[in-house]
């Protein structure tokens, strides 16, 4: 059974086509890049298969369910704007999953995207890389089956990149399929496979 199964999915937001025709099936749990340029239609691609956004046409299925039932454990979104809740510390948003499904959560990826030392600081009262592996740690701790991560070393540094694509390889080879929307080579770099977009549609490799 596929992990991601992206079957003639067209897309049209403000009356116009931003995907048109897109089939994708991802099977592994590996990490897999989006790549394209701006506007090429990438962001859109995650939220229809994170199921935050339904096709205008054709279907979309993670680990062979619909992807509009609402699973933070088959598949979660780390969105490019976060949506991190402000008044909440650090920890409270990473283990926000955890406690919404009343399941156990190992906290280590706290530790693993530098996140310990503000882990009782409210998410308000940190910088915007901070917040970004918040919501990163948010998207793994639970360990799905599919993550989908927008951009997710859009506001780090050298080092705290290298943080993000050390936890991205620890949740590949802890079972979870890792698709990675970004125009950063360095996470194209560690990519099992790359998937190009252009103008909305998928380019044949
Ligand atoms: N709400 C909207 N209404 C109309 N058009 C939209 C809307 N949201 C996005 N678009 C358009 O859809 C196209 C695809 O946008 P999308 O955000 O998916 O691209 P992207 O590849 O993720 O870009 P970036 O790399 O800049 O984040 C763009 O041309 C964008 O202008």
């Amino acid at each position: 059974m596929p992990l991601i199964e992206v079957h003639e999915v067209s897309h049209s937001r403000g009356g116009t086509r931003v995907l048109d025709g897109v089939d994708l099936t991802l099977d592994a749990a590996t990490t897999a890049v989006l790549a394209g340029r701006s506007g090429s239609g990438k962001s859109t691609l995650c939220h229809l298969i994170a199921g935050v956004m339904t096709p205008t046409s054709g279907r979309v299925q993670v680990a062979g369910r619909p992807a509009q039932s609402p699973d933070w454990a088959t598949v979660s979104l780390l969105p490019q704007r976060l949506a991190l809740e402000p008044t909440l510390t650090v920890a409270e948003n990473v283990l926000l999953p955890a406690g919404l499904r009343r399941s156990a959560a190992d906290p280590a990826v706290l530790d693993r995207l530098g996140l310990s030392a503000i882990a009782d600081r409210p998410a308000r009262d940190t910088s915007l890389g901070e917040q970004q592996r918040t919501a990163l740690a948010r998207a793994l701790i639970l360990g799905p089956a599919v993550a989908v991560l927008d951009e997710p070393t859009a506001h780090q540094d050298d080092e705290h990149v290298q943080l993000v694509l050390d936890a991205l390889a620890t949740a590949a080879t802890t079972g979870t399929l890792v698709l990675v929307a970004t125009h950063d080579q360095r996470v194209i770099d560690i990519a099992g496979q790359v998937i190009r977009l252009h103008s909305g549609r998928v380019v044949p490799t």
